[in-house]
């Protein structure tokens, strides 16, 4: 149905703008964070991740990336502190896979970019009746982006890199109930902030974005499994 955005030549982030005029606006992600650039806010505490009451419900292919949804239907999971005004709600967590050896990551650190990124969603359920009223606007949605770079296998990313299986072909979900996603976050909380956009269409302005300086440790196995199980079409109709 109509012309689909994607990241071909002729369909990638360089194309996007005609679709998504806002992709030429002032506060479009990712970014390239320059530490040294960086400026220290004294007024920014530390952020709080209230993830322990969570309820995961499913894993699905979305063409982009493969995502994990959450029951968000009261504050049982949120994000607080840091640069927010009030707690914002976990919606769903996903990732960017780099393909085989190629980095994945959509922030790039001093111009160096990770193997992948996760980006975990939250929205603003106390300003917004809706988490789609949210994501079109300026304080509707804070992401946590967490780097993963590559060493040792993660002792807890098995959960998802087995369910990819599952979730082989775009537009195919399945349950998947019982994750915390407490378990794939760093052991500090360190973080950059500022004020951008999705990273994909429709490209929104409206994320606070706060990406943890640690990453995360994951084994190349890992991860190409992960980017390989991607099929970025749907099943083969017959
Ligand atoms: N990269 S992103 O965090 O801007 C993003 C997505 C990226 C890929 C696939 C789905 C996404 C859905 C999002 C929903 C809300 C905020 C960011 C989102
Ligand atoms: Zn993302």
């Amino acid at each position: 149905t109509g012309h689909h955005w994607g990241y071909g030549k002729e369909d990638g982030p360089s194309a996007w703008h005609r679709q998504y005029p806002v992709a030429k606006g002032n506060r479009q992600s990712p970014i390239d964070i320059i530490p040294n650039e960086a400026r220290r806010d004294s007024t920014l505490g530390p952020i709080f991740l209230k993830y322990d009451q969570c309820r995961s419900l499913n894993i699905a292919n979305n063409g982009h990336s493969v995502v994990v949804e959450f029951d968000d239907s009261d504050d049982r999971s949120v994000v607080l502190g840091g640069p927010l005004d009030n707690p914002y709600r976990l919606k769903q967590f996903h990732f960017h896979w780099g393909g085989k050896g190629c980095e994945g990551s959509e922030h790039t650190v001093a111009g160096v970019g990770y193997a992948s990124e996760l980006h975990v969603v939250h929205w603003n359920a106390v300003k917004y009746k809706t988490y789609n009223d949210a994501a079109a606007a300026p304080d509707g949605l804070a992401v946590l982006g967490i780097f993963l770079e590559l060493g040792d296998d993660h002792r807890w990313l098995h959960m998802i890199t087995d369910a990819l299986y599952m979730v082989k072909f775009k537009g195919s979900a399945t349950d998947f109930k019982g994750f915390n996603p407490k378990c794939l976050l760093p052991s500090s909380l360190h973080y950059w902030t500022y004020l951008g956009s999705l990273t994909t269409p429709p490209l929104h302005e409206s994320v606070t974005w706060i990406v943890l300086k640690e990453p995360i440790v994951v084994s190349e196995k890992q991860v190409s499994a992960a980017a390989l199980n991607i099929i970025h079409k749907t099943f083969p109709t017959v």
